[in-house]
This record gives structure tokens, C-alpha cells and sequence, in this order.
């Protein structure tokens, strides 16, 4: 059953991207959550830029709608309105298998919670998103996911189940998954959350060299420390974004 559904997403055609300098573009981007309560606008009217190669810290109070933010830019929720460009596609416009295909091919994400399937091994949990995309031939596949895990530094547990690793070693895994398919762009959602500070510490370095090699990454963090060390903070407050400032400016406010 879900082989055959991933064979029939493998077929599946996406729009051919536009050429652009962004690696994402929002323009009056609005959410609106209905519930028992009645109507919730989440995201009021949002115009962003991302350029290629940006490390972006989203920062904000809880319930400013960061996650909704970030979960417009990867496809996982939709918007009321507005469009969303990323590396040239419009994704507000794609059916639900175009959003699975796309998002498997152009947006590594990375959780706070890790999220590694625990009945994989490392291995085959970085394996996953090629195999899913049918990208790469099958022992190129494996070849690539023991170079990412080594990359971060856990190529030793390759072969273990993820509940026997640490934390902060679960999370270097789901970066390493996250660079399976080479995506352009990386969006993490309070990847260090859950992590000691001297690990989310490595994790940020380890940000800040993928967007040196040309990545795109938004991160979403509550802590200001690391929002600091990025290239440029966006700030959400109550649904819009109302600064988005280079750390410099933003430390002396
Ligand atoms: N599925 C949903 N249905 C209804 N309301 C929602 C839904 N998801 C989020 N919200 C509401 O939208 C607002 C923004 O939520 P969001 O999770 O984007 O904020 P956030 O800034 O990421 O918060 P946090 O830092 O606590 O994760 C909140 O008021 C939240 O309660």
C-alpha cells in the first residue's frame, strides 16, 4: 500500500522553478485557524525575502505564530492567502502529492523533538528521504547517508537504533536526514530545545557552516544567544513581522 503510493508520487511532475535570487518569498501571506471558538488569524499580512546562503534566526513569544510561519514555507500547513515562494516554486499553488514531492526534494527539516523513527536504525533513518524520493541509486544511497552521518560526527552508531543514542547525538541524525536529498533550504523548528547548551552551541556552528557552503537556513529558537550568532533575526509578534534586523542592530534594542 504505501509502496505503491510512494511509486505513484515518484511520477508525479512539479512546475519548473523560477529563476530567482530568493531562496524564499512570502507576499501578504495570511492563516486563518477556525475552531469551535470561531476564526483565528495566525499570520496577519507577512512579506519576507530570504536569500540564498542566509542563516535566519525567527524569533518571538509563544503563540506569536512562528511554527505557522515556518509551516507555510515547508508546505506542511497552507494559507488563507498569499503566496509562498520557495527557490522559485510557487508551493501555495501545488497539489497535496506535488507538496509531498517537492518538500522531499528542496526542505530538509529539523525538529525540536528529533522525530528519528525508532524501529530504524540511523542508517536507514537518514536513508529514508532518498528512498522516499527515489533519489540516487540504492548503494549510493547507503554510501551517502554514512558520509552525512559522519559529517555530524555519529557515523559510529550508524547501525544502532536511535532510542541508544543522546540527545544531542539523535539530533546531529535528523540534520544529517534533514541533508539527505541536498536540499537548498533547511528549516528548523527549535532544533535545540531540547538540547544542554554546549551541544546546541555545536548544533548552531554547524548551521552556520552549511549556510557558509551555500545552504539556506531559517531556524526558529527562543533563545536570543543563539539568534544572535545567525545572520539575521526576523522577530514575530502577534501574527506579523515586525523587525527583521541584523543581530548587531538587534542586541542594542
Ligand atoms: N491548528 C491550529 N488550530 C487553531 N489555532 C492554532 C493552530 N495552530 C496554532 N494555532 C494558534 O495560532 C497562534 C500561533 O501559533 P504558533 O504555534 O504558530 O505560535 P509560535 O510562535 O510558534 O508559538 P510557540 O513558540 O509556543 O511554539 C497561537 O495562538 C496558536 O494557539
Amino acid at each position: 500500500m504505501l509502496g505503491k503510493w510512494l511509486s505513484g508520487l515518484v511520477s508525479v511532475d512539479l512546475p519548473p522553478p523560477l529563476q530567482t535570487k530568493a531562496a524564499v518569498e512570502l507576499a501578504a501571506v495570511r492563516k486563518i485557524y477556525t475552531t469551535g471558538a470561531g476564526e483565528f488569524e495566525a499570520l496577519k499580512g507577512i512579506d519576507l525575502t530570504v536569500n540564498a546562503g542566509e542563516f535566519v534566526a525567527v524569533v518571538g513569544k509563544s503563540g506569536s505564530g512562528k511554527s505557522t510561519l515556518i509551516n507555510m514555507i515547508t508546505g506542511i500547513d497552507r494559507p488563507t492567502g498569499g503566496e509562498v515562494w520557495v527557490a522559485g516554486t510557487p508551493v501555495h499553488t501545488l497539489t497535496e502529492n506535488q507538496i509531498a514531492v517537492w518538500r522531499g526534494r528542496t526542505v530538509g527539516v529539523v525538529f525540536q523533538f528529533f522525530q528519528l523513527l525508532p524501529t530504524l536504525t540511523v542508517l536507514e533513518n537518514v536513508m529514508l528521504p532518498m528512498d522516499f524520493c527515489n533519489m540516487y541509486g540504492l548503494l549510493e544511497r547507503q554510501k551517502r547517508a554514512l558520509s552525512l552521518l559522519e559529517m555530524v560526527g555519529v557515523h559510529e552508531q550508524a547501525h544502532k537504533l536511535p532510542g541508544n543514542l543522546s540527545g544531542g547525538q539523535q539530533q546531529r541524525v535528523a540534520i544529517a536526514r534533514s541533508l539527505a536529498n541536498d536540499p537548498p533550504l533547511l528549516v528548523a523548528d527549535e532544533p535545540t530545545g531540547n538540547l544542554d547548551s554546549k551541544t546546541a552551541s555545536a548544533v548552531l556552528d554547524f548551521f552556520k557552516e552549511l549556510a557558509r557552503q551555500g545552504k539556506t537556513i531559517l531556524m526558529v529558537t527562543h533563545d536570543n544567544d543563539l539568534a544572535g550568532r545567525s545572520g539575521r533575526i526576523i522577530t514575530v509578534y502577534d501574527g506579523q513581522v515586525v523587525a527583521a534586523e541584523t543581530p548587531e542592530r538587534v542586541s542594542h534594542v
